[in-house]
């Protein structure tokens, strides 16, 4: 099976990324963790940029061992010194000339005739094979070069001794079929094509940079050049990760390797994302938070049933543990089920049942429902008292110049009936306690009321605990919510619950009395 070369530029084309800036520090630490993915070619900068990225593409030369270092170099014998002033020490040192080659360029930014640029690019790529062991030869912008010119500029880089010919999509002009065909005509057109590498580097400007690179290797490339989370100019590179699982997860269609580590894919991204600030995007293809996550009941149902009814490629694949099922408003209740007992939480039908429409008012709610929203209502539901009564619905209306009013609707559990009634209090938590004595006729004092967060966030759950008393009978009750004030009045009619099943035992003379419940 045929190896693709991967050839990293995430140190310099990532680097690029308008806002990122890398420290020769933090240059070594991304490099090493892409020698340990096992990437064939780390371009780790543009040494003739700056003196501090010469210095990182020294320290990087000096650490990494096990993959070709490489520099940025224009068609500058400057930049050829100062490349190979940063790259000596290297294990293996590679150099990157280019040199722009489409009309655009050649007009407008160098100024330069067809004649020059193919002088100017024979001239540089000789004058590093005096240093380098290996030279790539990129023509900038040869998406948008004439095919003729093209074949004309690869034959005399060839000729100079260019070990490798690298066609970048400079602007990510082109679509896969009209890229693929550049390399079909490269191999058909120029001689002693088969001497060296071919290729691809590609521009997401049309989100087809991985397609495009696909389409060159399906077209016989031996290299493909991207970075890690597909960073870099404008709208970035191909995303190596994307290339690598492609290539793994269709091996029959595409039928070549490559070299590297696949379950380093998750570290590493995590790795440059930490270290550039270029945050990953939930549905980025292969490393987003989401590609391995399913919240659609329907699908947690097939991925609980068979991983691969909607999972392609696995978690474990790319290093991660395990997929993750996300409780949402979209789960059902296999997820729900399932999710219970992993906690430790195993619940019958009828339990489930009723959880779940808790949970999914919550759910309503919640951007995401945590463990500990979990947890807070199973809970809430074993701590319950078997209930008389249960909330229904809860309105408040509050004005700094009014008296806040409450009105909550209650079903009684033994016959049924909805129970409405509203009322007055000194604020809101009093307005719904006062309405909850009305419909219930339990007028008990309250001797004890707190709040506390059980999860973290804006939208965290609150938990409300109070203390009821009533001729001696104490009990507490406990109510969750997102809304403090409907805790709080899950939490009172918790309370009354417990204090009217209390005191049904207590006249069947089973309890003693003050015990409390
Ligand atoms: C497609 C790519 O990503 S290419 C890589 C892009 N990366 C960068 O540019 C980052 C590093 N760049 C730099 O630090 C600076 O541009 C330097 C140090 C390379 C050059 O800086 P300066 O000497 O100030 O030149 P400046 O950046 O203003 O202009 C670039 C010059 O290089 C010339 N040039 C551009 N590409 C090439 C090339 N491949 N070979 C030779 N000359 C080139 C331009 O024509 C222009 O020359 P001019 O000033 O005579 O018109
Ligand atoms: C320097 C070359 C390869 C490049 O980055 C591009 O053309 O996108």
């Amino acid at each position: 099976m045929r190896t693709i070369y991967i050839f990293d530029t995430t140190l310099r084309d990532g680097e690029q990324s308008p806002g990122v800036n890398l420290s020769a520090s933090e240059k070594v630490e991304i490099a090493t963790q892409l020698e340990r993915l096992g990437v064939n070619v780390i371009e780790a900068g543009f040494a003739a940029s700056s003196p501090g990225d010469l210095q990182a593409v020294r320290e990087v030369a000096k650490t990494v061992k096990n993959s070709s270092v490489c520099s940025l170099s224009r068609s500058v014998q400057g930049d050829i010194d100062q490349a190979w002033e940063a790259l000596q020490a290297a294990e293996s040192p590679y150099l990157h000339i280019f040199l722009a080659t489409s009309p655009i360029h050649r007009q407008y930014k160098l100024r330069m005739s067809k004649e020059q640029v193919l002088e100017r690019a024979e001239e540089a790529i000789r004058y590093a094979k005096r240093f380098f062991p290996v030279v790539e030869f990129s023509a900038e912008d040869a998406g948008r070069t004439e095919i003729d010119f093209l074949c004309e500029v690869a034959d005399r880089a060839i000729q100079a001794g260019a070990d490798v010919i690298n066609l970048p999509d400079t602007v990510g002009y082109l679509t896969p079929e009209e890229y693929a065909n550049i390399f079909v005509e490269l191999r058909k057109r120029v001689p002693n094509v088969d001497r060296v590498r071919l290729s691809a580097h590609c521009h997401d400007d049309l989100g087809m940079a991985v397609a495009n690179s696909l389409a060159a290797i399906q077209a016989g490339v031996e290299q493909v050049e991207g970075t890690i989370n597909g960073i870099g100019e404008r709208a970035g590179n191909a995303a190596i990760e994307e290339i690598a699982m492609a290539i793994k997860t269709r091996e029959s269609l595409y039928q070549v390797q490559t070299t590297l580590n696949l379950k380093e894919i998750d570290r590493t991204s995590r790795l440059v994302s930490k270290l550039t600030g270029m945050f990953v995007p939930g549905n980025k293809a292969v490393v987003g938070a989401n590609a391995f996550a399913h919240e659609a009941g329907i699908h947690q149902d097939g991925v609980l049933k068979h991983k691969s009814t909607y999972e392609i490629m696995t978690p474990e694949t790319i290093g991660l543990t395990e997929s993750r099922l996300i409780l949402g408003k979209h789960s059902g209740r296999h997820a729900f089920r399932d999710k219970l007992t992993q906690l430790g939480y195993p619940q019958s039908d009828e339990q489930i049942n009723v959880l779940f429409a808790r949970f999914k008012e919550l759910a309503d709610r919640k951007k995401e429902i945590t463990d500990d929203d979990l947890i807070a209502l199973v809970e809430e539901k074993l701590g319950e008292a078997s209930e008389v009564y249960t909330l229904e619905s809860i309105h408040i209306s509050y004005g700094s110049h009014s008296l806040p009013t409450a009105s909550l609707r209650i079903r009684h559990q033994s016959h049924g009936k909805l129970l409405e009634e509203a009322a007055c209090g000194n604020g809101s938590v009093d307005a719904i306690f006062k309405t909850i004595d009305r419909i219930t006729g339990e007028k008990a004092e309250l001797v004890d009321y707190r709040i506390h967060s059980v999860t973290q966030g804006k939208d965290a759950l609150g938990e409300v605990h109070v203390r009821l008393e009533q001729n001696e009978i104490s009990v507490r009750g406990r109510g969750v919510s997102t809304d403090v004030l409907e805790a709080s009045a899950r939490a009172y009619l918790d309370a009354v619950n417990r204090l009217v099943k209390r005191k049904e035992a207590d006249q069947k003379g089973e309890l003693q009395k003050k015990v409390t419940v």
